[in-house]
């Protein structure tokens, strides 16, 4: 029986990227996962969780046996400093990116089935002098991808945002007809081959309150977001909307919709974090390979301590796993 094999990125060193993997390691899983860190970081935080854990060296293009409970498979990247859990070191933003850059390498060159990202600390790569704002554009950027879709899913709602980590002052200018066009069709187009949903219905929030008033408190919905909802519904989407963001996110509207189109980041992830934070998986669209991620950040406050929820981090390997198991098949 085959089975995919996955690369783990754990994120940011200090954070609980690392023990999210070492906690999810003492359980068997339907794949190969090979980790991509430092293994004397891994090595010493395992022993600081009181977590066992034999280690494997991971040698490129290697066949990787299917996970075994408190086995990892592990391509050793060094950090360049000492990782104290919950303490940033700049020095270590390189590093940070090194593991994401290997492991985007591996996948356009189908060397792994898909990636898994723990969470990176955004502020401290910038530091580190990288110019970073998520996984979701630097994978976005290393595939040569103008537009992907960051879609956030939890039990009963999928998010989609047209834009992603950008400041709300350039929000409105980014909503343009070609990406949300771009956005839209990308949604509908995996929910519909990678989702098995059937003519998925598809909300769209307007940006402004009210979504817009009519006018009366803002154009976008009026000049971009309606215009393309009908253009696109002409050759045969099933979009539906702008609606007010304030509103749309209840049971009448949500119960018979594939997903919710928000405009901006934190118009529409605080909702899914609400009704699903640590049950929640971070899926980028539109990429040539998989990618999964949590839901969740660094949490430097719990790092090392044991007191994390891996719910999130399960549930982006278990999506990996079903979505590489799905494309076998298409
Ligand atoms: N996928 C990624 O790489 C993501 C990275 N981040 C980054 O994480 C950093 C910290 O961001 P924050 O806003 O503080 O969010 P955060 O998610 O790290 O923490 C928010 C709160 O949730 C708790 N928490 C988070 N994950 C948890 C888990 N698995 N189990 C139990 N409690 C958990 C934390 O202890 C804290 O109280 C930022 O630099 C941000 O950019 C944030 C979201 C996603
Ligand atoms: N809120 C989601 C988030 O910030 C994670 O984004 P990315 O690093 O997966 O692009």
């Amino acid at each position: 029986m085959s089975y995919p094999t996955l690369i783990f990125t754990p994120g940011e060193p200090a954070g609980i990227g690392p023990d999210l993997i070492l906690k999810v390691a003492q359980q068997p899983l339907e794949a190969a996962v090979v980790v991509c860190a430092d293994k004397n970081m891994l090595r010493e935080r395992a022993e600081l969780l009181n977590l066992p854990v034999t280690f494997h060296k991971y040698e490129k293009g290697q066949k990787v046996p299917k996970h075994e409970a408190g086995h990892l498979w592990v391509e050793h990247l060094p950090v360049c400093e000492p990782v104290t859990a919950g303490e940033l070191t700049v020095a270590n933003g390189h590093y940070v990116v090194d593991c994401l850059k290997r492991a985007s390498d591996g996948n356009l060159a189908g060397e792994f089935d898909a990636i898994v990202t723990g969470p990176v600390h955004k502020g401290v790569i910038n530091q580190a002098g990288v110019a970073f704002s998520g996984h979701t554009e630097f994978l976005a950027h290393e595939a040569d991808c103008n537009d992907v879709v960051m879609m956030l899913a939890t039990e009963g709602l999928r998010v989609a945002l047209v834009t992603t980590h950008i400041p709300l002052a350039y929000v409105s200018k980014a909503i343009t007809k070609e990406r949300l066009t771009n956005i839209l069709t990308i949604l509908h187009n995996d929910l519909t081959n990678k989702f098995g949903e059937v003519q998925p219905k598809i909300l769209v929030c307007g940006l402004n309150p009210h979504a817009g008033e009519s006018g009366h408190l803002g154009h976008e919905e009026i000049d971009t977001i309606a215009p393309v909802i009908e253009t696109l519904n002409a050759g045969g989407m099933n979009l539906h909307g702008p609606y007010p963001a304030d509103t749309i996110f209840q049971p009448k509207y949500l119960d018979d919709a594939s997903a919710v189109v928000a405009m901006y980041h934190d118009q529409g992830l605080p909702v899914l974090k609400y009704k699903g934070f640590g049950q929640a998986v971070n899926i980028t669209l539109g990429l040539p390979y998989i990618r999964t991620s949590v839901d969740h950040g660094t949490a430097l406050d719990l790092a090392g301590t044991g007191n994390i929820n891996d719910g999130s981090c399960r549930l982006a390997i278990q999506t990996a796993i079903d979505m590489a198991n799905a494309s076998y098949y298409e």
